[in-house]
């Protein structure tokens, strides 16, 4: 196994309030890693540093055997944040030229990146329209498509279904479970949804700027005494007494 993604010790305050209180966390290769906790534990302000968007107060974070931020690595990373980040006046097709563009990728390989990402996320059909004419859910699809399109080794995905309906949900997390398996990529996943987290092969559970605990799936339900990830999360989220 190889770890990909490192952080050791990091902290983060945000003026008065500690985000995140010395978290560390090793990533391998082949995997996909989930980050779970409630609103505001701090997973978002995780990811981007893990992206280097965000820099920690203290401690360190390497992606690739790299410490971050670092903009070579950047052509390894694909991120999909929360809040889309597309171009409105575009269209779908030229969005995804336009951020292909960004990286180091002959035209055929681009053509071909594209017409994988865009079936993927199942949008082949609508990449002529202006993105200003999606729905919500149309435009977290072309957000993934889009932290696709450079096939990055590690795959940081900030609640990537959120908006997308049950069919094609599973058909993102059956496509990522081959990445993680035939391409061995790295795939690190904020979710609140238990049934996907229950597809990680390691979870994390984040409060409070904590990792509380971690492990397979498996362990933190034996750990809870749980039957289901569900009450993991309800147990570890809820308030210390
Ligand atoms: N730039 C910022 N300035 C000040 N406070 C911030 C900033 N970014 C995040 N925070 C605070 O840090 C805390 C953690 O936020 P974060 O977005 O990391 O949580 P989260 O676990 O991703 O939550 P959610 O599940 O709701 O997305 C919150 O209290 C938030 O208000």
């Amino acid at each position: 196994m190889e770890t990909t993604v490192k952080v050791q010790q990091v902290s983060k305050s945000f003026g008065k309030k500690t985000v995140l209180s010395n978290v560390n966390l090793n990533m391998e290769k082949g995997q996909i890693y989930g980050l779970i906790g409630p609103s505001g534990a701090g997973k978002t302000t995780l990811v981007k540093m893990l992206v280097g968007m965000d820099m920690p107060d203290e401690g360190m974070v390497e992606v690739l055997h790299t410490p971050m931020p670092s903009l070579t690595m950047l052509q390894h990373i694909g991120y999909m944040a929360q809040s889309d980040a597309l171009y409105n006046e575009l269209t779908g097709e030229e969005n995804l030229r336009f951020f292909a563009a960004m990286f180091t990728m002959g035209k055929a390989e681009q053509k071909e990146r594209i017409g994988y990402a865009a079936d993927l996320v199942n949008l082949k059909d609508e990449l002529g329209k202006k993105v200003s004419a999606y729905s919500g859910g149309m435009k977290r699809r072309l957000s993934l498509a889009i932290a696709l399109i450079h096939n990055p080794s590690v795959l940081i995905l900030d609640e990537p279904t959120v908006g997308i309906d049950p069919e094609l949900r599973q058909s993102i997390w059956n496509e990522l479970t081959r990445l993680k398996n035939d391409e061995h990529k790295t795939i690190i996943v904020t979710t609140h949804v238990m049934d996907e987290a229950d597809k990680c092969d390691m979870l994390a559970m984040v409060r409070e700027g904590r990792i509380l605990t971690r492990g397979t799936p498996e362990q933190l339900r034996q750990q809870f005494r749980a039957n289901s990830l569900e009450e993991v999360f309800l147990q570890a989220g809820g308030k210390q007494s």
